[in-house]
């Protein structure tokens, strides 16, 4: 399958020496990439990363083969995201928000507009001012305004949180179905359980670290949930750096 996103050892430490450390992933075309991991692990710090938001201090990100460093142009006209809760004008309608951020894009055909609400399933109320949405409609709304370029690569950050359990099934089928279609997804959450019911893959973050990807069957095939596969993954990883704490101690 096509690698529509490769991340090659990015690394951004802060001031405060936290932040992400030599992280490489690949995600292929159609495929639904969950990111996990507790809070302050670097998530976001990477989708901003993809995003060209912040710049890394080592490593490469290529987005259809387009180094975001060299080709930064070509590179995120292949990309959608919502990092932030996505912010419409209340008092206007979902089809006139759409029309305003289509005009950060060139050449858009009028045509785009009808197309991306009917993909995110708010075609029957384009008319209807936002203010009257219901969060899941909102965030709907957010990611038809991400698909507005027709990008290969979708990044959400926290797109389910705060959504009841019907939004959250209504997003996961949503999200499943351009999926289908071929988009690729980056999802980042805190929700596992969300996260298990629609991610093909998963990456889990611990202290800046990628310590694990697994294959939704590598789990399932193994009788654990997404949870207890998580959970195991953290732990291992910290008894592994107590075991190699402890080897340089005896060595010193
Ligand atoms: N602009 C910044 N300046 C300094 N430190 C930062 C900055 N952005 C992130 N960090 C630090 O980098 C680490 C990773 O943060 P990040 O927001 O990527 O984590 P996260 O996994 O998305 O967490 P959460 O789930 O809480 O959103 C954290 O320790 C955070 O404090």
């Amino acid at each position: 399958m096509n690698s529509v996103l490769e991340v090659e050892g990015i690394t951004k430490l802060f001031r405060n020496h936290r932040g992400v450390k030599d992280v490489s992933f690949t995600a292929s075309e159609g495929e639904v990439f969950g990111f996990i991991g507790p809070n302050g692990a670097g998530k976001t710090t990477v989708l901003k990363i993809i995003t060209g938001l912040i710049r890394p201090d080592r490593g490469n990100v290529r987005i259809m083969g387009h180094d975001i460093a060299e080709r930064f142009e070509q590179a995120v006209s292949h990309t959608g995201c919502i990092i932030e809760t996505p912010e419409a004008y209340e008092y206007m309608s979902a089809r006139d928000n759409l029309k305003l951020s289509a005009r950060f894009y060139k050449d858009l055909p009028a045509s785009r507009i009808d197309e991306v609400l009917e993909k995110v399933g708010l075609k029957p109320y384009g008319h209807e001012r936002v203010r009257g949405f219901s969060l899941g409609m909102k965030q709907r709304l957010g990611l038809a305004s991400a698909l507005l370029s027709a990008p290969r690569l979708v990044l959400l950050d926290e797109p389910t949180n705060g959504l009841d359990i019907e939004g959250m099934a209504d997003f996961r089928s949503t999200v499943r179905q351009l999926a289908d279609q071929g988009i690729t997804f980056l999802i980042s959450s805190h929700l596992i359980h969300d996260l298990s019911l629609i991610a093909d893959r998963v990456g889990v973050m611990r202290e800046g670290h990628l310590i694990s990807l697994g294959r939704e069957d590598e789990w399932n095939g193994a009788g654990l949930s997404l949870e207890q596969y998580v959970t195991f993954k953290l732990l291992e990883s910290k008894e592994g750096e107590r075991d190699a704490q402890l080897i340089r101690q005896s060595a010193e």
